[in-house]
């Protein structure tokens, strides 16, 4: 992956202000290059989620600009809005399905950006969606419940449902804010096992919001720690020494969470 190569992300002077005066993101410049694993890591209220929903316009920005793949969505309305969230893919920690319904409607529900509203509200969806969607769901290995009802899955399948469903979408680039926060530790491998073959596979851009240093540099290529909402660590994770992580984290946080691992 060159510097050459145009960015499918940019922040540019990047600010985020809530209305209470809390300073979410800081002066953030960074750019994403098509085809990377990006991780970001920080305590919590860093700053994460806030940098992650600023990409899609989930949040509202104060000033500067985000770019994704040459088009600012900062400054976009209406269609041309659109266009750019429908190359934009979420996961959540909470999965986000329609529990009541089956899995392939969940997952057919992220082709409704492509149809119009009054098709997808009557379920009318072309024949080549439905196989999208079965092909989405065989990536994440899930094809054999695509009648099962989503909440009869456990937590893992959900998750990887919630993964099929941005699949389908086509996207050129995915967002997981927290995605295996309320998973145990085995259905956390599956999930971000997911995402690495997604990557490598479909060459789909990640970025992902974790709190496990250990996950981070299991899975990341490179890892961009926020504290108090600055830029305070950008980097392939290989950098990412025990000493630059304590600068992101403090080091008693690093400590206590070796020793959970041991
Ligand atoms: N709607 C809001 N109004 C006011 N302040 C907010 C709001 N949302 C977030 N914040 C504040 O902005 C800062 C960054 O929050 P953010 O949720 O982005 O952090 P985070 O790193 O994702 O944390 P966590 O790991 O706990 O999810 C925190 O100080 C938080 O309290």
């Amino acid at each position: 992956m060159g510097n050459s190569e145009k960015p499918i992300i940019s922040f540019k002077n990047v600010n985020k202000v809530y209305p209470n005066g809390t300073q979410g993101l800081k002066d953030l410049n960074i750019e994403i290059h098509p085809g990377e694993f990006v991780i970001v890591v920080g305590l919590s209220g860093a700053g994460k989620s806030t940098m992650l929903r600023s990409i899609n316009r989930l949040h509202e920005i104060s000033s500067g600009e985000i770019v994704i793949d040459g088009k600012s969505i900062t400054h976009a309305k209406g269609k041309n809005l659109r266009l750019i969230r429908r190359d934009i893919g979420m996961i959540f920690q909470s999965f986000n399905l329609i529990k009541r319904s089956t899995v392939l409607k969940n997952v057919l529900t992220g082709r409704v950006a492509y149809h119009s509203t009054f098709k997808t509200f009557f379920g009318l969806f072309p024949k080549e969606d439905k196989e999208l969607a079965y092909e989405s769901l065989q990536r994440v290995n899930l094809a054999e419940k695509v009648y099962a009802r989503a909440d009869e899955l456990s937590g893992g399948q959900q998750q990887r449902v919630s993964i099929a469903r941005a699949l389908a979408q086509r996207p050129k680039i995915f967002l997981a804010d927290e995605p295996v926060a309320s998973l145990d530790p085995i259905t956390t491998e599956k999930v971000m096992d997911d995402l690495k073959r997604i990557n490598q596979d479909l060459g789909i851009t990640i970025v992902v919001n974790l709190h496990s240093v250990a996950l981070a540099r299991e899975y990341g290529t490179r890892i961009i720690g926020l504290r108090a909402g600055e830029l305070v660590f950008d980097g392939p994770v290989e950098e990412a020494t025990d000493e630059t992580l304590q600068a992101i984290y403090g080091k008693e946080i690093i400590e206590a969470q070796e020793e959970v691992a041991q």
